[in-house]
């Protein structure tokens, strides 16, 4: 049986639930559980706090997890990301309060809070930055002003949490963070193929819509060049021989310009809808 890491809390677990809700998996319905066994699918999930994934993948007795890649990468092991998931996208920046530092070279001799400790230590040693490096477990934007740290890194999505703070970033991004799929590379774990090919196949019905429409036989190549689907649009006659009927996937968020340009084009009964599920 497939050995899979979940978050059991966070910001990724719910999101992680529902990806594998979607792919055809059993999930948990109760938060305090701690295993769940999708005997017809072959496959155990274990639900674990996001930073521990790593540690469980890396040392071998997990298959793969779904994690953060700051935490991956934070974590320093022996795991490799498999596939981007599309979920829980942050950056990973320095921020301080309003005026204070212009760049990440600001920082020599300054103390810096963080709950990636190794990610940034990493960082500034390869930029040969100074910093004295403070592990805090979260809510790191409060140190400055409770004057344990002079600046931190930390995880920025909206930057709600810091204007709150008084604070803004700068610098580089030191890192672009999704949800991702971990597992070690090379390794090719029964069933390992059919939960990534699934995991894809939701990413797929995600990102895409099917759009169907009727066109003027001699306008369905310059048609095609506005939705060239993955790989050609499906073209089937009409009874009306002038015409055919015209089937493709379009990225979701290009549906209304796509419409938009077929429609000026001569194209009619422009349909979409969404994809349920897919295997590409
Ligand atoms: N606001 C956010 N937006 C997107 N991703 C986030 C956000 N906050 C944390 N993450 C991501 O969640 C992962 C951190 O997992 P963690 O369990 O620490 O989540 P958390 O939301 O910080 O939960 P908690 O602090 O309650 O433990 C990282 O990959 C991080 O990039
Ligand atoms: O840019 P924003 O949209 O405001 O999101 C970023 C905040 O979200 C996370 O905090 P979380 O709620 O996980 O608290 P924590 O810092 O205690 O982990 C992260 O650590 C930031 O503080
Ligand atoms: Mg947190």
């Amino acid at each position: 049986m497939l050995r899979v890491a979940v978050p059991n809390k966070g910001s990724l677990s719910e999101s992680a639930a529902v990806m594998l809700s979607e792919a055809g998996y059993r999930q948990r319905r109760d938060s305090r559980e701690l295993v769940l066994v999708d005997a017809d699918n072959e496959i155990e999930f274990f639900y674990l706090r996001p930073r521990d994934i790593a540690v469980y993948v890396g040392a071998g007795t997990l298959d793969v997890g779904i994690t953060g890649r700051d935490l991956l990468l934070d974590a320093d092991v022996e795991a490799d990301e498999l596939l981007q998931l599309g979920f829980a996208a942050s950056t990973f920046r320095f921020a301080g309060p309003i005026g204070d530092f212009n760049s990440a070279t600001d920082l020599n001799g300054k103390r810096l809070a963080t709950s990636y400790d190794g990610l940034l230590r990493r960082y500034l040693a390869e930029r040969e930055i100074d910093a004295k490096v403070v592990r805090l477990d979260g809510a790191v934007e409060s140190s400055v002003r409770l004057g344990v740290a002079d600046a931190i890194a930390d995880v920025v999505e909206t930057g709600n949490t810091l204007r709150a703070a008084g604070m803004e970033i700068f610098g580089d991004p030191i890192l672009r963070s999704e949800a991702v799929l971990i597992g070690r590379a090379g390794q090719q774990p029964a069933g390992l193929d059919v939960l990534i090919r699934r995991l894809q196949g939701v990413l797929v019905a995600r990102q895409y819509v099917l759009m169907d429409y009727d066109i003027r036989a001699e306008l369905v190549e310059a048609a095609g060049k506005l939705t060239p689907g993955l790989e050609s649009p499906t073209v089937s006659p009409l009874q009306n021989s002038e015409w055919v009927a015209v089937r493709s996937m379009v990225l979701k968020k290009d549906t209304n310009r796509v419409m938009d340009a077929l429609y000026e084009l001569g194209a009619r009964a422009i349909l979409v809808t969404s994809i349920h599920a897919a295997r590409i």
